[in-house]
């Protein structure tokens, strides 16, 4: 452990706001101009992603879709495959719901992140299929910081908050992915048409 670098205090420590907080000088975001319109299906960002890939049978197959200015709306059903306690969602599984809606804000900066911080809170428990609507948005963003929050209601967006995070994701290049994944996934990605156009989406400088 002594070598992880310490980013601070942890979330509501007495010793400060916390890493999840933008601080003062962070700025408003800005939704990207070729965002996809709102109510938009945000798609994959690929196929075999443990959260949004239709090549999963036992995923989330989150599905999302862009909301009005950096906001995301995403649906995900519970299913077997997802229990912790009998007949009850995984709180892992819920984490990972919160953890793609709020990656997919992604789609609306058009910038690459990735998860550095998520914070989450079990209000509700979640019955297997339970249909969990998923808010998110991005607060702030502070140089390569992107701040965020998101919800989960049970049933609809008019249903009861049974999930929330606050989340910190950090701007990546598209190296990181290149740089850090297995060979074997990274080269099929990189043979991929489709995969190389959503990564390129992202990149200011293709
Ligand atoms: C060919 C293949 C292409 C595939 C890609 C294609 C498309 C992708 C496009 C879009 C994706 C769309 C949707 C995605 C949807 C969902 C995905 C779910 C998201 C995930 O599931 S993703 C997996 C989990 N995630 C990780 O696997 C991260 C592991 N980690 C690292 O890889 C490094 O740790 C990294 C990169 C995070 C930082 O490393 P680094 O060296 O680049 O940055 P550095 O240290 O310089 O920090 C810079 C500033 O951020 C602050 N900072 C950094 N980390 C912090 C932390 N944890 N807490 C508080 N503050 C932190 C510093 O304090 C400093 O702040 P300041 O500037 O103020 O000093």
């Amino acid at each position: 452990m002594s070598n992880v670098p310490s980013r601070g205090a942890p979330p509501g420590s007495p010793a400060g706001p916390g890493p999840l907080t933008p601080p003062a000088d962070a700025v408003p975001p800005v939704r990207h101009p070729d965002a996809p319109a709102p109510g938009e299906p945000l798609g994959a960002h690929y196929e075999h992603c443990f959260g949004c890939g239709e090549a999963q049978p036992h995923g989330l197959q989150l599905l999302a879709r862009a909301g009005e200015g950096v906001r995301i709306t995403a649906e995900f059903t519970v299913k077997p495959a997802h229990q912790g306690a009998p007949g009850l969602a995984h709180g892992g599984v819920l984490a990972t719901a919160l953890d793609e809606t709020l990656g997919s804000l992604n789609w609306l900066l058009r910038v690459i992140a990735v998860t550095g911080r998520l914070q989450t809170e079990f209000v509700r428990p979640v019955p297997v299929g339970t249909s969990l609507y998923l808010e998110a948005e991005v607060t702030a963003v502070h140089g390569r910081k992107i701040y965020c929050t998101a919800t989960g209601r049970l049933g609809g967006p008019e249903g009861p908050v049974a999930v929330r995070a606050d989340a910190l994701f950090i701007e990546v290049k598209v190296d990181h992915f290149i740089d850090n994944g297995r060979q074997e996934e990274i080269r099929a990605a990189m043979a991929d048409p489709d995969q190389i156009k959503r990564a390129r989406a992202f990149e200011v400088n293709p």
